[in-house]
């Protein structure tokens, strides 16, 4: 079951076990050390006001030494206590800033490796959405107010013990007042939190619009046909659309509110009466009708807070629906890995020879969809230099997703040295193919960097770098760089230097070439260079013949005319293959492909 359709939440317990399991993950030695200061802090008050009762007593029977004593003491405790107060705070602080970011490193792992199809899905955009809504706060919310709930239990059993000295009916009284105000604050609770999921979708179209306005790669379309108005204008409209929901949702509070605080306060009221009553029979003395006003006023608020504890618990653990079943659920197979023996064969890979790809009668369509590619069976043989043509949407970039195992064939096999892909796993299939895509990263970090992505769990290759940049024609670029392979690139970090569109192909190209891999795919290499870098990259390609497989994706069809074989495919069907030559000769597909090319390029 996707997250998305999930409503029930992990409820409270839930949540609290998900906020202490995070603050453990983040750190268990400062999870101690607050516990223990807090319950602290939580001890301090009943003993000063029992210290006030001393003082009161000693007052009255004009015991002045121990007036004095007691008062230092008072003073001493309180010093003390705004003393851990303090460190408290801090320490308080720190922990939740770890558990939020121990929150957020888990949801960005799950989003990281989801399978690619979790990207055609509103619902998954709207779960994840809501899950990073509040995810740096809320686990760490939790983990504080669980932390205050030790603190309330010890200064609520204190208070209950003050009381059950003087007068025991106060308890039951104290305890009902809060009750009221739970009922009150869990419906505005519930109420704003259903209005709110109700509106994921709006709040996600507002900041799509917000993305809009300040992605650079879209500032010159922007002002071009001057669209800052009407997404500012759109923007604006669903903000208040959103907003009137929860407003709406919200609108009963106040008259809810007024009732409570009014049954709240007759039990405060019906209290007093009664311990006036007492002192005024002789049961109490004025000093412990004070003490009783004190106690019960901390004990109903203490009550109060300890409901509120658990209906913001349960608030949290409402909003944390889809973090949870994100971030503890079943992990997506790509993190799972793939334990398993690969199916059909072991791909040992590199071993001096370049693997053979075979595809073996696949088919695929994206959900809800036409069939994309129908039966496709080929064979990439070992070293072979193989280009791929095809009108726009024949399926040409599909099948690259399906060969790197991103889409899962609806029918067929795709085979890699006679091991199924889909056996394969992430990492193995990463070393053996190195793929450039038609929408490659632009990654805004510096030169080296970037190239190093290529291997990302490696450290950096200083000599590999070099060879990367020179065979992607990136080092004339590099060397007028101020701090050359250290510099950063793009425009959003201080002494980046923006790059242009062909220089950043020739970026993405470099990490290609940097990963070193047996097998490149390469979807669209040449669309951003210039006659040159595209000659130099045919050549260096035709020069790897033998040492790699190469499957290239392109509609320049002179690039075709450089490739060992062509394989065409139109509407999903693989419908030829074989030299530029000998297709040209058979008239078909490719023959009609080229003639539309080359009248193309003479107009
Ligand atoms: N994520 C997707 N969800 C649904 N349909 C998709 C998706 N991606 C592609 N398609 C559809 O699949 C068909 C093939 O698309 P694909 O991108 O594979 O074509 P292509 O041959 O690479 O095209 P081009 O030359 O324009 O890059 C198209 O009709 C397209 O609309």
């Amino acid at each position: 079951m996707t997250p998305s359709g999930r409503t029930g939440g992990p409820g409270p317990a839930g949540a609290a076990g998900v906020a202490i399991r995070l603050c453990f993950e983040a750190s268990p030695r400062l999870l101690v050390l607050v516990l223990l200061l807090s319950t602290a802090v939580s001890t301090l008050p009943a003993a000063l006001l029992l210290i006030v009762r001393e003082i009161v007593e000693a007052f009255t029977r004009a015991q002045d030494g121990r007036v004095t004593v007691w008062i230092l003491v008072l003073g001493g405790l309180t010093a003390l206590r705004v003393a851990m107060g303090a460190m408290l705070s801090v320490r308080r602080e720190e922990l939740t800033e770890l558990v939020g970011i121990t929150a957020e490193q888990r949801l960005l792992r799950v989003t990281g490796f989801a399978p690619l199809d979790r990207f055609d899905d509103p619902a998954w955009y709207d779960a994840v959405a809501r899950a990073h809504d509040g995810v740096t706060w809320r686990p760490a919310a939790i983990a504080g107010i669980l932390i205050e709930f030790g603190g309330q239990i010890v200064s609520l059993v204190s208070m209950v013990g003050v009381l059950a000295i003087l007068d025991v009916r106060l308890i039951g009284l104290a305890l009902l007042a809060g009750v009221p105000l739970l009922v009150q604050r869990r419906m505005e609770a519930r109420a704003v939190y259903l209005a709110r999921r109700g509106v994921t979708e709006l709040e996600r179209r507002r900041d799509y619009l917000t993305e809009l306005l300040v992605r650079h790669d879209l500032a010159k379309d922007v002002r071009s046909y001057g669209l800052a108005a009407p997404f500012a204008g759109m923007h604006d409209a669903v903000s208040r659309r959103a907003l009137g929901a929860v407003i709406a949702a919200s609108r009963h509070s106040v008259a809810r509110g007024l009732v409570a605080g009014v049954l709240s306060a007759v039990c405060l009221v019906v209290a007093y009466f009664l311990a006036a009553g007492q002192a005024s029979s002789g049961a109490l003395t004025a000093a412990e009708l004070f003490l009783v006003f004190t106690a019960f006023s901390t004990l109903m608020n203490s009550t109060v807070d300890l409901f509120t504890i658990v209906v913001d618990i349960e608030e949290h653990a409402a909003y944390l629906t889809d973090f949870v079943a994100l971030a503890y659920g079943e992990p997506p197979s790509a993190e799972r890995g793939h334990a398993g023996a690969p199916a059909g064969g072991h791909a040992e890979g590199h071993a001096g020879r370049p693997p053979r790809v075979e595809f073996q009668g696949v088919g695929y369509a994206y959900a809800g969809g036409p069939p994309v590619l129908r039966e496709a069976s080929f064979t990439l043989l070992p070293g072979e230099f193989a280009v791929l043509v095809g009108r726009n949407g024949a399926g040409k970039s599909t099948l690259v997703k399906l060969l790197l195992g991103l889409l899962t064939p609806a029918v067929g096999r795709i085979l890699v040295d006679g091991a199924d892909v889909a056996g394969l796993g992430p990492d193995r299939l990463r070393d053996l193919i190195g793929v450039l895509y038609q929408e490659y990263g632009r990654y805004e970090f510096t030169v080296a960097e970037s190239v190093r992505l290529g291997r990302a769990d490696r450290p950096l290759d200083r000599d590999r770098l070099g060879f990367a940049l020179e065979a992607g024609g990136l080092s004339r670029v590099v060397e007028q760089l101020p701090r050359g392979v250290d510099n950063p690139v793009g425009r959003m970090f201080p002494g980046a230097r923006e790059l242009s569109g062909g220089q950043w192909q020739r970026l993405a190209l470099a990490r290609v070439l940097y990963r070193d891999a047996p097998v490149w795919v390469l979807d669209e290499p040449t669309a951003a260079l210039d006659v040159q870098a595209e000659a130099a990259l045919i050549q260096r390609l035709r020069a790897e013949r033998g040492r790699r497989t190469v499957l290239l994706i392109t509609h320049r069809l002179e690039t075709a005319q450089a490739a060992d074989r062509v394989l065409v495919l139109d509407d999903g069907v693989l419908v030829e293959h074989g030299s530029h030559e000998e297709l040209v000769a058979r008239g078909g597909s490719y023959a009609r492909l080229c003639a539309e090319y080359a009248a193309r390029q003479s107009t």
